[in-house]
């Protein structure tokens, strides 16, 4: 019978077979990556045992959530967040695990810096404490988000038990309009299928829609899979991420490179392979996606309307809905393209990287960020960052009235440092989740693609470029 990218590259990594009485499979890992949140637990107990790291050279750690923007040399000004910074990094010297600390050129997001650094390749196992690292599944990786004691396992031993999740095939047809990205393209997925819609499932992304796609994108792709509950998200490897990994820094040369890419070729989905559950999107019918709600499923086309609660259709969804609708302070009917907002976060490891830094640019050249709003730009990498301003993109923020942050990191994503929302104040932000207070406590998000972010802080209004 045949397998998915996902299986094969689980079976090549089980170094223990579950079953009855064994428990789960047992899955040797081939990086763990870690950041500053949820790591000082796993590092105490690894301690408390008399344990070591086992494999300080595949793990790597960044600072990211915590993180201050504004200048290199600032300090975290939050007392838990700085603690959980100066554990990172004493518990990395103390291991030998290797560390991009805030101000290093290889700091940034963790999924974001980990395909800069070369880290990831297609058919690895990748963990790291963060519920993003489904993004990395971009490369053909799989790459899973795990908890606290889930790290202290990788620590100590490599390896990680893991029931074996169920399979589900997206088949995106067409390709996606001009102006209409993976961002709107995962939103509409989302919306359709659920938060829970991917639970228990590994989601592999497939057809033209998919291969048409830029690494970056994928990357966004695969990112919000854990919105949908999925456990990971893969795209099959082919030349385009052949290409974008041979300008990674380790990468083989030569011979061995054709060696493995003859291998990250062999692991790509059988055509006789068994999906649990299959979802067909067709990328040609999208339009740019905004959610209005609290939660990323609550999305409709940027030219659509406030839904009413009456128009979902369980008890659930309804009371959902009203409930979003009054935390949002929105009245059902009301066009997208009417609600204002006085804030605009183009960031976070959904839309960070240099594509998004380009597509924002190319809306905001030569127009200024409306009077009265603000508009911040925090890139997800110190590399990025270094990138943005080679090309030139700096000039076209300043100019353009927007607020380009020095330091890089999750910054208003999940307002654990410094930046963020005051109750009541309303973002159209690139991020990946909108749940009550996710940006500061009372505030209220629409998750959009970068363009639309650029083109709703040109008008103040939610907008897409075509507005402009
Ligand atoms: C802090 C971290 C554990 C968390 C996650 O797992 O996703 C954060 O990155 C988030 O996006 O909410
Ligand atoms: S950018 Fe946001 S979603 Fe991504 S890891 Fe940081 S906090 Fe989580």
């Amino acid at each position: 019978m045949g397998r998915t990218l996902a299986q094969k590259t689980w079976d090549a990594h089980v170094v223990r077979r579950g079953g009855e009485g064994v428990g789960d499979d047992l899955l040797y890992i081939d990086l763990q990556l870690l950041h500053e949140v949820n790591t000082p637990q796993a590092f105490d107990r690894l301690r408390a045992a008399g344990r070591t790291v086992r494999r300080p050279d595949l793990t790597v750690g960044t600072e990211d959530h915590n993180t201050p923007t504004l200048a290199l040399d600032r300090v975290i000004k939050d007392r838990e967040g700085r603690r959980q910074a100066e554990l990172m990094r004493s518990n990395c010297a103390e291991f030998g695990i290797p560390l991009h600390r805030f101000g290093d050129p290889g700091q940034g997001i963790v999924h974001v810096i980990a395909p800069e650094l070369g880290l990831v390749r297609p058919g690895m196992t990748i963990v790291c404490c963060d519920s993003h690292t489904t993004t990395l599944g971009a490369f053909g990786a799989l790459a899973l988000g795990i908890g606290a004691s889930q790290v202290e396992h990788v620590l100590a031993t490599q390896t990680l038990p893991m029931r074996r999740p169920r399979s589900m095939a997206v088949d995106v047809t067409g390709t996606l309009p001009e102006g209409v990205g993976a961002k709107d393209l995962v939103l509409a997925l989302i919306a359709r299928i659920g938060t829970a819609g991917g639970q228990g499932h590994i989601i592999e992304y497939r057809g033209e829609g998919v291969t048409a796609l830029s690494m970056e994108a994928r990357m966004t792709l695969c990112n919000m899979t854990v919105e949908a509950g999925s456990r990971a998200g893969t795209v099959a490897p082919d030349e385009t991420t052949f290409a974008y990994l041979s300008r990674c820094p380790g990468m083989p040369e030569g011979a061995e490179w054709e060696r493995e890419v003859a291998y990250w070729r062999s692991l790509a989905t059988d055509a006789d392979a068994p999906w649990d559950r299959r979802v067909t999107l067709d990328a040609a019918a999208l339009s740019p996606y905004v959610s209005w709600g609290t939660n990323p499923a609550q999305s409709v086309p940027l030219d659509g309307r406030v839904p009413a609660p009456a128009e979902f259709a369980t008890p659930e969804t309804r009371a959902a809905a009203e409930r979003a609708l009054e935390y949002m302070d929105l009245k059902p009917g009301t066009a997208l393209r009417e609600v204002t907002v006085d804030t605009v976060f183009l960031g976070s490891c959904t839309n960070s990287r240099i594509e998004d830094l380009r597509a924002a640019a190319g809306v905001l050249r030569g127009r200024k960020v409306a009077d009265g709003l603000h508009m911040m730009i925090v890139p997800g990498s110190a590399r990025v960052r270094r990138q943005a301003v080679e090309e030139g993109l700096d000039r076209v923020f300043a100019e353009a009235g927007a607020d380009f942050r020095a330091g890089a990191g999750c910054s208003m994503c999940a307002a654990l440092n410094e930046d963020r929302l005051l109750p009541g104040q309303r973002a159209a932000s690139t991020t990946n989740r909108n749940f009550e207070g996710r940006q500061g406590k009372g505030s209220r998000t629409h998750i959009v693609s970068p363009s639309v972010a650029a083109a709703t802080a040109v008008t103040g209004r939610l907008s897409s470029p075509a507005d402009l």
